[in-house]
């Protein structure tokens, strides 16, 4: 069934492509240049003769028009000119260079942009998301050309509800907000980190369909503590400290408020925020706002279909999830995020309380392993902290190469954001592991900061292992026409459908349940036949498709809970009536592709 679910969505890209069905008018209330320099109209040389006649643009453009097809052909064309040119130059240079000309193509013209990226995401995801995009942001200052997105700093206090309405767009779906203190692996990057919110919306649009006229990339900027920010004369943030206590929160409430106020029903995806303020805004808005936070939550999801699926490689049940021993190295937002929906899941399945389910589950942060002798604990940790009792005769505070080879997990996650950490010894420590297919999770992000890289894994730990990282690296060759596979355990496999089956369902609030049948929709995704190979996640070319079927999967888990509203036309009870199937084709249906319809003048 999902192999003929996939075949489907491919015939249907292929049909799309430069298909000759005129796509309905879309409205424009400008007319001129105005168009010419607005990249969500913007046909360059490709508005018709009569178009250029009703839009005010005869004279404007050079007379010959160019189809789609061709503009995207040149496109291209120049894309790959600019490879053989930078060739021999520092990755630095060429993953910077591919940036700027997918950017200028972002800036000018959004259609044939978002069109070149659905068609090649696999080639250029790496360049508009991790790694490029940690890069951007390091650089975002220098690179900066045109302002994309809205910027609330902690100078517009008392002004938000009015600025709201400065967006031009009347209606807007999702939001993706940083205060950019946790920029990927990359630490504080203040007003820099606007990047990320940037590039998650992208990937709304390639893989969720999101309309890019209803998106809307938000940096709220409360200041950084990033020493070399602050003296840098090009940075374009606020030249301050960052707020905190409650003259944090005041900002971000007064933002949040402002979004509800103008657009009731829009989503809001927190992203990249430090661990206390993404735990602290996650328990204030959650049962207030649509929203979620994706670094603890989108994360978790992504981690835990991972984790099942190294079970089914192991030709194991899945009820023997409950029996595997798991080490998850960084105790922030996005380990405790894992852990907490793991441990949920482990409870459900062998009906046990959470506090029996937590004994397979090792913890450790810079600090070595996290138990309860540990002073000045986290709050958020406590409850992840190993007792005396279940030491096993490891020390508070035992290092990595301690905890593995004492308890010799199934699996070793990377979630500390410190690049080769899980070293040749660590490494070489999981050939003991109690598994007969042990699996490496490298879940940090960007490349440099991955726990290890997948040569090292697949070298070190041995061939047998399923490995995971968060940042794409090529598949390993093992000799003999041999490949270890390499999998993105990233959580853009999640959030696309989270955004996208929340709106479609019309919720106002996004729920545990909704989120977990978006994790056991990503786990069953693949075949037992890819899982026995090492494949735990389904290729980025079936971006869509997974989208498709995750939102799916919320969409109905919010029925379910009778949360779902409705979105547009189609009410609650029409979605309470859609079969699974029937719920799968709506979300498809409801994807926005990228082609150039026929603007009409509106005053
Ligand atoms: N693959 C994905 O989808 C995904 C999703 C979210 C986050 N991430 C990545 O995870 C990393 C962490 O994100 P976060 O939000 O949890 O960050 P965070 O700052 O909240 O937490 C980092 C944690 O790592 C621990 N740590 C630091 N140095 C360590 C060391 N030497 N040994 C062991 N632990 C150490 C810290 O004590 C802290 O608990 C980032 O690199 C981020 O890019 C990946
Ligand atoms: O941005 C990513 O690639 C994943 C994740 O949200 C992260 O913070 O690393
Ligand atoms: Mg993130």
């Amino acid at each position: 069934m999902w192999k003929l679910a996939r075949f489907a969505a491919t015939s249907l890209a292929r049909s799309r492509r430069f298909s000759t069905a005129i796509p309905g008018p879309c409205m424009v209330h400008k007319r001129g240049a105005d168009i010419l320099h607005d990249p969500w109209f913007n046909k360059d040389t490709g508005f018709p003769l009569t178009e250029r006649d009703r839009l005010g643009l005869r004279g404007l453009l050079p007379p010959r028009v160019i189809s789609f097809e061709h503009q995207y052909e040149r496109f291209m064309n120049s894309y790959r000119s600019l490879e053989k040119n930078t060739r021999g130059q520092s990755d630095k240079f060429i993953s910077l260079a591919k940036w700027r000309i997918l950017n200028r193509l972002h800036d000018r013209n959004e259609t044939l942009y978002y069109r070149v990226l659905i068609d090649n995401i696999k080639e250029f995801a790496p360049i508009i998301y991790t790694p490029t995009v940690g890069l951007v942001c390091q650089n975002y200052s220098g690179l900066y050309r045109r302002p994309r997105g809205m910027y609330f700093s902690a100078k517009d206090k008392g002004e938000m509800m009015s600025m709201i309405y400065n967006w031009p767009a009347n209606q807007v779906d999702m939001i993706v907000l940083t205060d950019g203190s946790r920029i990927l692996g990359l630490g504080d990057l203040g007003v820099q980190g606007i990047g990320i919110p940037i590039g998650k919306l992208d990937m709304y649009v390639a893989a969720a369909g999101m309309n890019p006229q209803r998106i809307l990339p938000v940096m709220l900027d409360v200041g950084t503590n990033n020493q070399k920010l602050l003296e840098d004369p090009l940075y374009l943030g606020v030249r301050q400290p960052r707020l905190e206590g409650e003259e944090y929160l005041a900002v971000v409430d007064e933002f949040m408020e402002a979004v509800h106020a103008r657009w009731p029903k829009a989503i809001v995806q927190f992203e990249d925020f430090q661990m206390k303020w993404a735990f602290e805004t996650l328990y204030r808005y959650r049962k207030k706002f649509c929203m979620f936070n994706d670094d603890i939550q989108g994360t978790a999801g992504v981690a835990l279909a991972g984790l099942l699926g190294t079970v089914r490689a192991q030709g194991r049940p899945l009820s023997d999830f409950v029996n595997q021993k798991i080490v998850v190295v960084g105790a922030g937002s996005a380990g405790l995020g894992v852990l907490k929906m793991a441990v949920q899941a482990v409870s459900r399945m062998s009906g046990c309380s959470e506090t029996a389910a937590k004994s397979q589950f090792y913890l450790i942060d810079k600090n070595g392993l996290v138990t309860t002798e540990r002073s000045n604990l986290d709050p958020a940790a406590v409850p992840f902290a190993k007792h005396q009792s279940d030491l096993e005769g490891l020390a508070e505070g035992a290092s990595i190469i301690e905890v593995v080879k004492k308890i010799k997990p199934h699996v070793l996650v990377g979630l500390s954001g410190v690049g080769g950490i899980f070293n040749e010894e660590v490494l070489k420590a999981m050939r003991e592991s109690v598994s007969t297919k042990p699996a490496i999770f490298a879940m940090s992000n960007p490349t440099m900061n991955a726990e290890c890289t997948a040569t090292d894994a697949f070298n070190h730990a041995g061939e047998n292992i399923v490995f995971a990282s968060g940042s794409p690296f090529e598949n390993v060759n093992l000799g003999d026409g041999k490949f270890g596979h390499v999998n993105q355990a990233n959580n853009m496999y999640l959030f696309p459908g989270i955004g996208l089956g929340t709106l479609l369902s019309g919720a106002r609030l996004i729920t545990d349940g909704m989120l977990q049948e978006a994790a056991e929709c990503l786990a069953s995704y693949m075949t037992e036949e890819d899982i026995h190979k090492g494949i735990l996640y389904p290729s980025i070319d079936c971006i869509r498709n997974v989208t498709a079927e995750v939102g799916a999967a919320v969409l109905r888990a919010a029925v379910v809970e009778g949360l779902a509203e409705g979105h547009g036309d189609v009410g609650s009870k029409e979605l309470a009536h859609m079969s699974k199937e029937d719920t799968v084709g709506y979300v498809r249906e409801n994807m926005w592709f990228p082609e150039y319809s026929p603007l009409v003048h509106e005053k």
